[in-house]
């Protein structure tokens, strides 16, 4: 634990009769990709949002370089550097590839609302570093091309991207990813391994993902956690999880479908 970057320590969310998540425990340290996997509705998407501050656990405690962050607004969490994707791609559609991205940045600005009102030139030129800053981060997406189109005209597996960019422009050490390949066929998918592979060694991040597709958990993850019911009934490497008969019962239904 001691080399942990983010911890859960035994979180529960409770909604009414409902145990969504039980002790949840996740040691996850800095660079690690870890998948959490599960069938639907196993809690996953509420594990992040416990660990994002859109719910606060019913028990338990979360640690994120040492400091305690139960509880925090998903605002402070994000500024503490823990950046998240959704599921379903949240873009705004009416904005460019660019000012999407410019958006999420905003969370860096450093200047007072008078100096922004009043455009003075220490805010000015935050606003430059900033643009300079987003399109060297779309360079590195390598989506610097299609700055200026707009967002939802972009390819799927690209708009899938974009939202990597977008959370990757709040600078945070780790990122959420909630489903990243779904929708994507198996060449999508492989190049979205490829992308998040590169992007933990260009940000030294970590990673931690929600994804069924098994190609993609078990080719990319170093360690995955198995979500069923709420409760975890297994974590290890991906060879461990691929061999343990509980998951494979309560999961994944028959071998060959991990193979
Ligand atoms: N705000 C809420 N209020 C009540 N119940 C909720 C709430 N959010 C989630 N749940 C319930 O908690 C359980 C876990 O849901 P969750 O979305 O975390 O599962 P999941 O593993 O992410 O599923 P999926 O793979 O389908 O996205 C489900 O039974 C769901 O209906």
């Amino acid at each position: 634990m001691g080399n942990s970057l983010l911890v859960t320590d035994n979180i529960t969310m409770q909604f009414g009769g409902l145990r969504a998540v039980s002790d949840l425990a996740l040691q996850i340290a800095p660079r690690q990709i870890v998948g959490l996997i599960g069938p639907n509705g196993a809690g996953k998407t509420t594990a992040f949002n416990m660990i994002t501050g859109v719910y606060k656990p019913t028990l338990g405690k979360i640690s994120f370089d040492g400091k305690d962050i139960t509880g925090l607004k998903p605002n402070q969490i994000t500024e503490l550097g823990i950046a998240r994707t959704f599921q379903n791609i949240r873009l705004f559609s009416s904005m460019s590839v660019l000012e999407n991205v410019l958006l999420s940045k905003h969370v860096r600005l450093k200047a007072n609302p008078l100096e922004a009102i009043l455009g003075l030139p220490r805010y000015s030129k935050a606003r430059k570093r900033h643009y300079e800053e987003c399109m060297e981060l779309l360079d590195q997406v390598q989506l610097a091309d299609l700055a200026d189109e707009k967002a939802t005209s972009l390819p799927y597996g690209k708009q899938r991207r974009l939202e990597i960019a977008r959370a990757l422009a709040t600078q945070p050490q780790v990122i959420l990813l909630d489903e990243p390949a779904a929708g994507m066929n198996p060449q999508e998918s492989l190049e979205l391994m490829e992308f998040i592979a590169k992007i933990r060694e260009q940000f030294g991040l970590t990673v931690l993902m929600i994804e069924h597709h098994m190609e993609v958990v078990m080719g990319i993850c170093e360690h995955i956690v198995v979500l069923d019911h709420g409760v975890t009934i297994a974590q290890g490497t991906p060879t461990e999880i691929q061999n343990n008969q509980q998951v494979i019962e309560a999961y994944l239904g028959a071998v060959d479908e991990i193979a």
